[in-house]
């Protein structure tokens, strides 16, 4: 049935001033990669066998079982439909599984990911296969209850028994048992332990273990294996996150995942060529985060842009109609930065994964020398995007105003289930260290003399500041990325000699680096908002772009651009290479390009095609048919069955008549 759309929603469609279905092309890659892409959803939100109840109306243990029996069926059909390509897959399971995961997410994330990067040919054979069909459902066991982020730090051990050619796993500590693992809990009976491989009494670092922790008949926990649920969260209710606590539990020698370091039989230790490319699955989702993060807050701006437009507020002039509250110039500084985030983020995570694609194509054939700057790449752009679009989730959210706090909105379910992004995989500073780390060696190698490339190469060559009196367009994309690049090469440079000369009085290394951690967080930030700048601008000089598309994805960029340059500008004033006058310049820009967008804004979220099924949002709805269903969903709350709810009987009803009868 044809639904009315609300007349404000109509009329913002009819004055913009580009197709989106142009926009959501370049997005997708061409309409026949977005005719495939709504092919896949549409066959997965029409599917009755993925209908339920909302989940914000089920308990823990419901949203478990109602997620783990849809994920189960959602492969099973994609087995059937011959769902093979990545792109297939992602856009079909995010229709399935909208804001939330499956107790399996971890088994396709990373455990098959790991058995696919780091176990030998006869070893897939072995696992991979029974993996990829289900026979086995398995997960990335990693983090212990004392330590997550100091890998090196863990205190699980696998020691090599040549008696028995075994392996003996332990956790020898309450700190020791594996704590967080998704879909360890209840679901898993495999995991990858990441374990301190100990061989005639030596350590040899942290090295992946194929270990059964459940029973393939009852699925209860093998002989000396301790494992459960780690209890509720902050979001994540569908998922199983586990601990795990080993005693003496035994593993043949072959359970070593051995791709590139093995233990022989005489307890001979053969070392990888790196012994980094153990991490290797973090970097493929560190880089997966990357996409993921420009997505949910593509999907946040969309529910809340559109919902500003149908929500109307105050009066801005005395006896008007009330306005739409888009056209607060307030409300479009909370959206629009976020809008122009969302695609930038886009962007940025295209780049991410083929950079990551071409790299890791690189390491298979051997060279390893690609991987320093990928892991630098991907920390650093892990650790912003997901920083981005916790705050901008959280800033559409709050633009919602008190129907943004309702699950109704979908976004605080967008929210809790998307921010751990900002700390699995690698806490946010932790990880932008890693890229400082980086970028302090290839500042020094730079000073040696020594030419850069990828990332860093701009390091070698720094924009000069300008001398004073000078006028520039601040609208100029060469302008905007020449001031990020700057920006990021001197705080790269300070951070340098801040160490050295942390060291030269008297400090240590580690002692240096602590004391001047604020200073390199800020630089790999810079860096790292320097590459998403330089690669919004570098993708529109892509002549085949329309010209009304160009025109308004340049005014995105110049948004992302300058908004980032007027909330950091003491970066960009520090040593003078902009001026007041050019901050002041670009903050009027910024309004002109909020007024220029204001009628487009309806269009570009139109843009990321984002179905209702899928925004999963009455608030964001496309036909902007908001308080009618925000009226119907309550209704359908569990506390609404009926009139009177039976703890009135209980505690209400004796409570009030006591007080009664007291007066
Ligand atoms: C479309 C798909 C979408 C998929 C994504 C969807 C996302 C949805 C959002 C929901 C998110 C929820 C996800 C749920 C799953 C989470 C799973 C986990 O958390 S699992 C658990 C995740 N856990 C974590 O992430 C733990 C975080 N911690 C770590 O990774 C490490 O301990 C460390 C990196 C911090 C330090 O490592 P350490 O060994 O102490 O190293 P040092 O500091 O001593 O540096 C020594 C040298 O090594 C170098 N190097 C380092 N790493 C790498 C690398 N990867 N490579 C290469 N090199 C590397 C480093 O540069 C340095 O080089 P140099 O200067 O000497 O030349
Ligand atoms: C939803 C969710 C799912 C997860 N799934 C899995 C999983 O499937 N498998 C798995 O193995 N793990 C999983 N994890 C664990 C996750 O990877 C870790 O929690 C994460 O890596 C952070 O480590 P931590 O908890 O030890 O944080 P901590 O390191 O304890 O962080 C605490 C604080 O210390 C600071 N800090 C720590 N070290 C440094 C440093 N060197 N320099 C400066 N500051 C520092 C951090 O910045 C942070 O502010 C999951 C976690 C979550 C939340």
């Amino acid at each position: 049935m044809a639904t009315r759309m609300n007349p404000d929603l109509k009329k913002e469609r009819e004055s913009a001033s580009f197709d989106p279905e142009k926009i959501t092309n370049f997005l997708y890659g061409g309409p026949e990669k977005l005719r495939r892409k709504r092919e896949l959803e549409s066959l997965a939100l029409n599917d009755p066998d993925f209908q339920h109840e909302d989940l914000n109306f089920m308990s823990r243990e419901q949203q478990y079982e109602t997620q783990l029996k849809k994920g189960i069926a959602m492969i099973t059909k994609m087995k059937e439909l011959n769902i093979t390509d990545f792109w297939d897959q992602y856009y079909y399971t995010t229709a399935v599984l909208v804001s939330d995961g499956y107790p399996m997410s971890v088994h396709e994330r990373m455990f098959l990911p790991t058995l696919r990067g780091q176990a030998t040919e006869q070893q897939k054979e072995k696992w991979l296969k029974m993996a990829e069909n289900y026979a086995i459902v398995g997960t990335y066991a990693q983090t212990e209850i004392g330590h997550g982020t100091f890998v090196r730090g863990l205190e699980t051990t696998a020691t090599f028994d040549p008696k028995t050619q075994e392996f003996i796993l332990n956790t020898p500590t309450l700190s020791a048992s594996k704590w967080w693992p998704g879909g360890m809990g209840k679901t898993s009976n495999y995991v990858v332990l990441m374990a301190q491989l100990y061989i005639r009494g030596k350590s040899y670092g942290v090295h992946p273990f194929m270990l059964q922790i459940r029973s393939l008949e009852d699925h209860k926990p093998m002989p000396g294996v301790t494992v459960g649920d780690i209890g509720p969260k902050f979001g994540y209710d569908f998922m199983d996150n586990g601990f795990l606590a080993l005693n003496n539990v035994r593993i043949p020698r072959e359970n070593m995942l051995k791709k590139y370091s093995r233990v022989e039989p005489d307890g001979t230790y053969v070392k990888p060529p790196s012994t980094k490319l153990t991490y290797g699955t973090m970097v493929l989702v560190r880089a997966g985060i990357v996409m993921s993060s420009s997505r949910v807050l593509a999907r946040a701006v969309t529910i809340a842009t559109r919902y500003s437009c149908v929500r109307r507020q105050s009066e801005m002039k005395p006896g008007h109609p009330e306005p739409q509250v888009l056209d607060y110039v307030t409300q479009q500084y909370k959206l629009f930065p976020n809008l122009a985030a969302a695609y930038a983020f886009w962007l940025t995570g295209q780049t991410m994964m083929s950079v990551y694609n071409k790299s890791s194509s690189q390491i298979e054939k051997g060279d390893i020398s690609v991987l320093p700057e990928l892991h630098a790449l991907s920390a650093g752009l892990k650790a912003l995007s997901s920083a981005r679009a916790d705050v901008g989730m959280e800033e559409c959210r709050l633009a919602c105003g008190g129907h943004g706090y309702s699950h109704a909105s979908g976004l605080p379910r967008l929210y809790t289930n998307s921010t751990p992004a900002a700390t699995a995989e690698g806490e946010h500073v932790v990880l932008m260290l890693q890229t400082a780390r980086y970028l302090m060696k290839s500042y020094t190698q730079s000073v040696q003399g020594e030419k850069l490339a990828g990332s860093v190469a701009y390091l070698s060559g720094v924009q000069p500041v300008p001398v004073a009196g000078r006028t520039r367009n601040m609208l100029d994309l060469g302008v905007l990325c020449d001031a990020y690049e700057h920006r990021a090469a001197r705080l790269v440079r300070e951070a340098a000699e801040q160490l050295r000369s942390e060291m030269q009085a008297g400090k240590d290394q580690a002692d240096a680096w602590n004391a001047t951690s604020v200073d390199l967080l800020k630089a790999a930030t810079a860096h790292s908002q320097y590459f998403v700048v330089r690669n919004f601008a570098e993708r529109l000089t892509d002549t085949t772009l329309d010209s009304s598309v160009f025109a308004v994805l340049t005014r995105l960029c110049q948004l992302y651009a300058l908004h980032g340059l007027v909330t950091n500008s003491g970066d960009f004033l520090e040593d003078d290479y902009l001026t007041g006058a050019d901050i002041r310049q670009a903050r009027r820009h910024i309004n002109t390009l909020m007024a220029k967008l204001r009628p487009d804004a309806v269009a570009l979220v139109d843009a990321f095609d984002y179905p209702d099924g899928i925004l999963n949002s009455i608030l964001g709805r496309y036909d902007g048919n908001v308080y009618e269903h925000l009226l119907e969903w309550a209704k359908a709350s569990p506390l609404n069955i009926t009139d009177v709810h039976q703890s009135y009987q209980k505690y209400l009803k004796p409570f009030l008549q006591a007080n009664r009868a007291k007066l």
